[in-house]
Parts: structure tokens; sequence; C-alpha cells
């Protein structure tokens, strides 16, 4: 693998800061993560963002096949250059927004594995992405800033369980892999960074319209943080009176003086639930 900052110097291209690109640097580095991955010929991997290659040459030398989804054109000859040198020929590069990108129809019958050293400026975004079409995933191995890794991995009644905790632990095991410094990277960012494993459930009997509901009960209760529950949910967007708010906790079994970041998984579904009942009796 050719350092990064060689490779962009000589073909006169930068790092883009908006397209969060900081190049893992390390080949040890990216071989370890493609290691611990635990792929094999079997395996069909849905690469988010390749780059220049790092983690992609020695994931196409582990793994059946890669598709490539990459944002940047610039450096997709690069990448092709790269792979061609290295005589590797079973990685597909699809030049598009993974934001826009049909996963589900790049998974055709089989199921994927997901590998990204995400753009941590849409991070967040593409873990929602793969939870909504979690069912063609069998598990995606994803690098985070360190903050955001250890916000997803906070159990209820933390400071840093969020709403994108509540929503991420409903549809996955999140376990963590490694940690990474920012030697390792060029550019070198300014904060550590963390890879993350995500066994994704089924849906637990939960329809489309249920995780729906389920996501938006998640959302209003933490819009307003400090607020209690009977408080943070009322009006919004969900459009929920104060009474109807008050029925649901109660029928929930959740004492509405309580905040969103001391409730468990299991009692956001049970006051989605309770939220649904009451919106189907309303109409
Ligand atoms: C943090 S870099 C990782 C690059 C490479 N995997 C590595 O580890 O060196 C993020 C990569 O995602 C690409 N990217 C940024 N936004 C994207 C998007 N919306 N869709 C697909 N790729 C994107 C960037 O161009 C960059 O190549």
């Amino acid at each position: 693998m050719t350092h990064p900052g060689e490779l962009l110097k000589k073909n006169g291209l930068y790092a883009g800061k908006e397209l969060g690109q900081n190049f893992l640097s390390n080949p040890a580095t990216a071989c370890m993560i493609v290691d611990r991955t635990g792929v094999d010929k079997e395996t069909t991997v849905l690469e988010i963002g390749p780059g220049l290659g790092a983690i992609t040459l020695p994931l196409a030398r582990a793994c059946k096949q890669v598709v490539a989804v990459e944002k940047d054109s610039r450096i997709i000859p690069l990448l092709e250059r790269e792979l061609a040198d290295e005589g590797i020929c079973n990685v597909t590069i699809i030049n598009q927004n993974i934001l826009k990108t049909n996963i589900a129809q790049i998974a055709g019958t089989e199921k994927l594995v997901v590998i990204g050293n995400l753009p941590y400026n849409i991070s967040s975004q593409i873990l929602f992405q793969l939870i909504t079409i979690r069912q063609v995933i069998t598990h995606a191995f994803l690098m985070f800033q360190k903050e955001l890794a250890e916000r997803l991995l906070s159990p209820p009644g933390t400071k840093n369980y969020s709403r994108l905790s509540a929503v991420v632990q409903y549809a996955s095991k999140i376990s963590r892999v490694t940690d990474i410094r920012p030697n390792n990277f060029f550019p070198r960012p300014e904060v550590d960074s963390t890879v993350l494993r995500f066994d994704f459930f089924k849906t637990n009997g939960m329809g489309k319209e249920d995780e729906i509901l389920l996501f938006s009960v998640i959302k209003a209760a933490f819009s307003k943080r400090r607020k209690t529950l009977h408080n943070a949910m009322s009006g919004g967007e969900l459009g929920l009176t104060k009474k109807i708010v008050g029925i649901a906790l109660k029928n929930a079994g959740i004492d509405s003086s309580r905040r969103a970041e001391t409730l468990t998984v299991q009692e956001f579904i049970d006051l989605s639930r309770a939220v649904g009942k009451l919106i189907t009796q309303r109409i």
C-alpha cells in the first residue's frame, strides 16, 4: 500500500475535510481490522468509503467479493491503480453517495458484511440507514470518532445515553473491537477513533410502521433532555397532547416524572406500543 499522503501529492490531489477524508496510513492497523472481522472466501463485503484502499486491499485478499461505495470520483482512478498493481480483481467500485445507495439491491440474494472507516460527518446517518435495511446485513464493523462510539455503547441511566444509543441498542448488539490513535491516519485527526462491531437483531415482531413510531417516540423523548417525559413528549412532531402522553406513560407502567435517559430499550418499546394504541383509538 502506498502512503496516502504520497499518493495524493503525486496526483496533485488533497484530502477533503468535507468528505471526512482521514485515510488510514498504517497498513498493519488496516490488516488488524480486517483480521478482526473474520471474513472469509464465502463473504461478500460492502465497504463504505474505500478511499485509497487501505482496508480494501487486505479485505479483498480475505473475502470473496468487495463492493466498495465511494463518493469522491477524484480518488477512484488511484484506488483502481492500487488494486490493479496488487493483481486484485474481486472489487467492484461504485461511485455514489452511500446515503443514496440501494444497499438491498447490492446484496441481492446474499447477506452482506459491512465494513467502513466512516466519514465522521455523516456516520450517524449511515448507521440509521444500515438499521433500516439490517435484514440484508449479518454484521457490521464501523469506525467512528471515539466520542460517538462511547455514546453508542452507553447504557441507560448514564450521561452519554442518547437518542442514537437507544435506537442502535434496539437494533443491534454492539461491541468494541479496538481503539485507534490519531497517528494511524493521514491527515492526522485531532481525536481518537474506535471500531465497533454491530450484530443486528431481527425485528422482534415489530412491523415497519411500529419501528417508525418507536423511533419517533425515542426522538420526541430525547428532544428536551432536561424535561420529564411527560413534558418532553407533549406537542412536538408527534403532536400528542399532555393528556394522551400521561395516559400512554401510565399504560406502559412508566413514571411520568422520569427523563428519557433513564428508559431502557424495552421501556421505549412499551411506551411506543401504548402511544400506538391510543393513536389508533383516536382515529
Ligand atoms: C475516513 S475516510 C476512509 C478511507 C479509507 N477507507 C481508509 O480507511 O483509509 C472516508 C471515506 O469515505 C468517503 N466518503 C465520504 N462521504 C461519502 C459518502 N457520502 N458516500 C460514500 N463515500 C463517502 C471519503 O471520500 C473517504 O474515502
